[in-house]
């Protein structure tokens, strides 16, 4: 139970909202931080950092957004998740949403063992609209279902202990593929700067 495992003090959900629980999940709010996707032609090149956020803006608050046909942007959870290295989590769009054409992550819904563990952190949120029309996002909204998985043993390498990761932010985040992967370790060719 969810509940159970928040007052273990194993997972911290903060705020944890006792009211959005759900019978093997705990219901997450979008935050008031979102970063857009910014068009243009230069292609993204994952190992370069100048090339990944050269295709984002700035960070910005608000209330309500609205995001157009097929519009990325990237939100947050208004909630700070922590996750001991006995546990790993999963983020799922909620169905109400989904019908919408709203889909909350891109293929990514790993929470891993040791996530903003000792540094509680937002999950940041790939948004998407697949509607035809504009949908409004509001902050504080009921975003995603987070699942937490209890592990048989502990994991051995935590995600705390990932020195490029994402640990300790409270708002959304934008790829940092370059800070762990250099493109000579990859075995591709060409530089890695
Ligand atoms: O939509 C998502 C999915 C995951 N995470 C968090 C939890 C996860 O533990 C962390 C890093 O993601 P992940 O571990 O999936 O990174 P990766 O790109 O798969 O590689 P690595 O595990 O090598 O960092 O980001 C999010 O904030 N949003």
């Amino acid at each position: 139970m969810i509940a159970a495992t928040v007052r273990s003090g194993e997972v911290v959900i903060s705020p944890f909202d006792v009211r959005r629980s759900r019978p093997a999940s705990q219901l997450l709010s979008l935050g008031n931080r979102f970063v857009r996707a910014e068009a243009g032609d230069a292609p993204i090149d994952p190992f370069r950092r100048s090339t990944v956020e050269a295709a984002f803006g700035e960070p910005f608050p608000a209330d309500t957004v609205e995001l157009s046909q097929g519009e990325f942007i990237l939100g947050a959870t208004d909630e700070l998740v922590a996750l001991s290295p006995r546990y790993s989590g999963r983020i799922t769009g909620m169905s109400h949403l989904a019908r919408l054409g709203l889909a909350v992550h891109v293929t990514s819904d790993l929470i891993s063992p040791g996530f903003g563990f000792g540094a509680p952190t937002a999950i940041t949120l790939e948004l998407v609209n697949q509607h035809p029309r504009p949908v409004l996002l509001r902050s504080g909204m009921p975003i995603c279902h987070l699942q937490i998985h209890a592990l048989e043993t502990a994991s051995a390498r935590s995600y705390d202990q990932v020195p490029s990761g994402y640990n300790g932010s409270a708002q959304p985040t934008v790829s940092r593929y370059w800070a762990e992967f250099t493109v000579g370790e990859a075995g591709l060719p060409g530089g890695a700067e």
